[in-house]
C-alpha cells in the first residue's frame, strides 16, 4: 500500500508522516531538505535557482516513485511528484521566476516521467490557512525559509485549492488541521487514524 501526504509549506506532513509510520510500522519517504544542494540558494535568489532545483527535486521524487515500485513494501510518502510539477513549478512560472522556456523544457521531462508514476493508493491532503503556515513555518526554525513570504504561501494554497478539487488519480482524504494538534493531543491524532482506516476500508 502507498499512502502519500500532501500540503503546502509548514503544513505537517513531515510530522503526520513521521507518526504514521511509526504507528502502523511502515516505511517512510521522506524529502530531500537538509542535503538538498540547492534550497538555500533558492530561497536566497529565486529568480537564479528555481530551475535547478525544480530539475533536482523532480529527479529526487522520481527516484523515490521507483524505489515504491520496487519495495512491495507498504510506504508512507510525505509530498509527491504531482506537487512538484502542478504546484511549485506552475507557481514560479506564473510568477515571472521561471521562465517559460524552462517551465517549457521542465514539463516535457514531467510528462515523461508520469508515466512510469502510479498515484498513491490513498492522498491525504493537510489543509491549512496561510496564518497557521507561517506560525509552524516560524516553529520549524529554518532559517533560509524566513524569507517566505505571505504572497508565496498565497499562491501555493490556490494551487493546492486547485489541484485537490481536480484530483481523481485514486483515494482522496482532506483533514483540515488547522484547528488540530495531533503533535500534543492524542485525540487529534486519533480522529485522523480514523478518517484514514475509514478510507481504506478493507485494506487493513
Ligand atoms: N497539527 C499540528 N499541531 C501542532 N504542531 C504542528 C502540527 N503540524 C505540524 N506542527 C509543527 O509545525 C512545524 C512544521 O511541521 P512539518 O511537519 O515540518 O510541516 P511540513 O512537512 O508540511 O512542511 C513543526 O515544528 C511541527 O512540529
Ligand atoms: N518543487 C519544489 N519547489 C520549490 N520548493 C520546494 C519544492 N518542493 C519542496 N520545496 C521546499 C518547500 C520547503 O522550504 C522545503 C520542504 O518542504 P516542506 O513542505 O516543508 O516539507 O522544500
Amino acid at each position: 500500500m502507498h499512502i502519500a501526504v500532501t500540503g503546502n509549506i509548514g503544513a505537517g506532513k513531515t510530522t503526520l508522516t513521521t507518526m504514521l509510520s511509526k504507528h502502523y510500522g511502515w516505511d517512510a519517504q521522506f524529502e530531500d531538505v537538509d542535503h538538498n544542494p540547492y534550497l538555500e540558494d533558492f530561497y536566497a535568489d529565486m529568480s537564479k535557482w528555481s530551475f535547478a532545483l525544480q530539475i533536482y527535486f523532480l529527479g529526487s521524487r522520481f527516484k523515490q516513485v521507483k524505489e515504491i515500485r520496487e519495495s512491495g513494501k507498504n510506504i508512507i510518502q510525505d509530498r509527491t511528484i504531482y506537487e512538484d510539477a502542478h504546484i511549485f513549478a506552475e507557481n514560479l512560472n506564473d510568477m515571472n521566476l521561471l521562465s517559460d522556456r524552462d517551465f517549457k523544457n521542465y514539463e516535457a521531462v514531467f510528462t515523461l516521467m508520469k508515466s512510469f508514476v502510479s498515484a498513491p493508493d490513498l492522498l491525504i491532503y493537510l489543509k491549512s490557512d496561510v496564518p497557521n503556515l507561517v506560525k509552524k513555518i516560524y516553529k520549524r526554525g529554518r532559517e533560509y525559509e524566513a524569507s517566505i513570504s505571505i504572497e508565496y504561501l498565497s499562491k501555493l494554497n490556490q494551487k493546492y485549492e486547485k489541484w485537490i478539487s481536480n484530483y481523481t488519480e485514486g483515494k482522496l482524504l482532506i483533514i483540515e488541521v488547522d484547528d488540530l494538534d495531533f503533535v500534543e493531543k492524542p485525540e487529534d491524532f486519533g480522529f485522523i487514524l480514523e478518517k484514514i482506516e475509514a478510507e481504506l476500508n478493507g485494506l487493513f
